[in-house]
Formats: C-alpha cells, sequence, structure tokens
C-alpha cells in the first residue's frame, strides 16, 4: 500500500469524537518520568528509553502489570490535571471535538489517594480543555473487574459527590475469568442513578460476555467488542440495535488481538453494519493517539475517505451528546467532507 500524505492530512483535520480513551493510559514516559521526580516516586526504570522498551506485550495482562506500576506517579490533584491536559492538549491536535474519558479511581484510591483529588485534577483539565480548545468533554468512572463486586459498590459510593458530573460508569481490567455478571449489581445502581454505562467486552472474553454485558449490564456502548464478530445472531443484534462500538486498532495490534493491522476487521465491522468507531486506548502505551489510529486502519485496510468519514461520523452518533450538540457536530462533519 502506497503511503497517500494528502489521505494523512485529511485524517489529521477530520473533526472526530474519541469514545475510548482511559486517560492513564495517556501517561506518556516523560510525564511519567518528571511526576516521579516531583513526587519522589521510585520507578524501575531510569529513562524515557527503558521504559519504552519495556512496552512489548503479548496480551492484555502484560500491558495491565505496566499501566498500573506507572500509574503509581500520580499523586496530586495537579498531576492529573496535568495528565488530562497533556491528553486535550495531543487531541486537539488530531481534531478531537468531544472526548469520554475513562478514569481508573481504585488504581489511586487503594494506593491512599482520595478519589476527590483524582476528580478535582481531571475535572479541572476537562474545564481547561473547553475553554483552551473548544473540546468538551465527560468522565466514565471505571470498575477494576479484576476487584470484587463489593469494592465496586464502595468506590460507587465514595464518588456520590460527583456522580452529577460523570457521564457514566465502565468496567475494564482483565477480562478473562471476570465476566461482566459479576458487576450487574452496580451497574443497576449506576443505571438507577442516571448514569450511562458501557462496558469492555469481547477484547480478549468470548462472544458470550458481549452478550452478558447487553442483558445484565444494560450497557449503552461496548468497548472493543472484536470477538463478537465470532457470532453471528450477535452481530446481527448489535446491528439491529445500532450498538456502538469503540474499536482501538493499535492497542488489538499491541496487545495480539489481531496479528497484524492487515487482519484488522474494521472496515468488516461496517461492511456487517456495525457502528464501529475508531480510538487509541492507551495512546502512551500502543504507540498512537486517535488520528495515529485512523491512519494505521486507513493504511492496513484500504479505507477510503467515504469510510473514514462513516467512522468519524459513528464518533459522534455513538457518543453521550444532548441531541442539540450531536446535530451541530453532525453539521461541521458534513461540511468538512464536502469540502474535502
Ligand atoms: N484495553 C484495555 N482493556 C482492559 N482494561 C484496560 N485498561 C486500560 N486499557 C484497557
Ligand atoms: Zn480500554
Amino acid at each position: 500500500m502506497q503511503h497517500d500524505p494528502a489521505l494523512d492530512r485529511f485524517i489529521l483535520a477530520l473533526p472526530k469524537a474519541e469514545l475510548h480513551l482511559h486517560i492513564e493510559g495517556s501517561l506518556e514516559p516523560e510525564l511519567m518520568m518528571a511526576l516521579a521526580r516531583r513526587n519522589r516516586v521510585d520507578l524501575p526504570f531510569r529513562t524515557v528509553e527503558e521504559v519504552r522498551a519495556a512496552y512489548q506485550f503479548s496480551r492484555l495482562q502484560d500491558f495491565l502489570d505496566i499501566y498500573y506500576q506507572g500509574a503509581a506517579v500520580l499523586r496530586t490533584a495537579e498531576d492529573f490535571r496535568d495528565l488530562g491536559r497533556a491528553y486535550f492538549d495531543r487531541a486537539a491536535a488530531d481534531s478531537v471535538r468531544h472526548a469520554e474519558i475513562f478514569f481508573d479511581p481504585q488504581t489511586h484510591t487503594a494506593r491512599g489517594i482520595p478519589i476527590g483529588i483524582v476528580m478535582e485534577g481531571l475535572l479541572a483539565a476537562v474545564e481547561e480543555a473547553r475553554v483552551r480548545h473548544g473540546i468538551t468533554g465527560g468522565l466514565i468512572l471505571c470498575f477494576l473487574r479484576h476487584l470484587d463486586e463489593e469494592e465496586a459498590f464502595a468506590t460507587f459510593r465514595a464518588a456520590e459527590p460527583w456522580l452529577d458530573r460523570l457521564l457514566g460508569v465502565g468496567l475494564d481490567s482483565s477480562e478473562l475469568g471476570h465476566p461482566p455478571a459479576k458487576f450487574a449489581r452496580v451497574f443497576a445502581a449506576a443505571g438507577a442513578a442516571g448514569l450511562k454505562r458501557v462496558a469492555h467486552a469481547g477484547e480478549e472474553g468470548p462472544p458470550a460476555y458481549v452478550t452478558e454485558a447487553l442483558d445484565l449490564l444494560q450497557v449503552d456502548r461496548l468497548d472493543h467488542g472484536n470477538r463478537a464478530l465470532e457470532s453471528p445472531e450477535l452481530v446481527a443484534r448489535l446491528a439491529r440495535d445500532a450498538m456502538t462500538l469503540t474499536v482501538c486498532p493499535l492497542s488489538n495490534l499491541k496487545l495480539c488481538v489481531v496479528d497484524a493491522m492487515d487482519a484488522h476487521p474494521i472496515d468488516r465491522m461496517l461492511a456487517l453494519g456495525l457502528r464501529a468507531t475508531i480510538n487509541s486506548d492507551d495512546p502512551a502505551y500502543f504507540g498512537g493517539y486517535v488520528a495515529d489510529n485512523y491512519r494505521a486502519a486507513a493504511a492496513g485496510r484500504g479505507l477510503d475517505r467515504a469510510a473514514l468519514g462513516q467512522l468519524a461520523r459513528n464518533s459522534f452518533l455513538g457518543a453521550f451528546l444532548p441531541e442539540a450538540d450531536l446535530v451541530q457536530h453532525l453539521c461541521a462533519l458534513d461540511a468538512f467532507l464536502t469540502a474535502h
């Protein structure tokens, strides 16, 4: 496949929403080292190069081990704001107009950092992004699925003062052996509190986990969802319900969910009528932000402007945006696509 610089420019300028981004996964090695110094946290790495060299994964758990270790440098509200600011600055350069961001409070509360510190810093970053870049943003509180539901409930209760400033709840961390059913009650409580619900499912886990996320967690959106493709009935259901899938091509490659980018199913998902979107997941660990993910998928699968435009349209359709804002984003996207 010939490299096409004009397509790169199109992708970079394409207005888009990002719906699957773990803020802790946007911690670049440079900021990790700087925060380690600022907070006097010991890291098992001496240089940025050593950190990057450690990012070799053959499955999800390899990555999670190092990702939780890196998050230990985050200690103050200022740290979380700096982390959020760095992400939003980078996202603005990729023409992200709206971002719905995951955060993992249990990774921090387990180290004695109060959830209020995390909330204060991240909410400040969201507000700053609106002022500095005109990007709208929202936060999705994720429960760690390798922990038990009682701990998820404790986190949900601790987040009570901030519930009106959250978009929703999510479910992440080690998928295999931790089916969605384990969190049915806490997701029901979140739904009753008026929050949106999303869950990682079908990244490494089987199609049955996707079905559980739909039936037992009542998710409004599905994170990854790759392995749903193994079940034609499930694909038909997801297409019929216009369920958004937040797909992460470079993550899939790095975590060996796909063998190569030219084997990625993103175009097959679109052809099956699925509302697939492209996202970066943990960009500091997987080698690219959202535009890099669009570029990698486009190069790997020969996506044209129409397909890329559809993916961007899906990103707005799948966002938890008020109707009037959605219409504005879609009009701006149509104007862009007409002009390009
Ligand atoms: N891709 C991913 N899957 C599950 N948990 C995660 N936490 C951060 N990134 C994740
Ligand atoms: Zn993820």
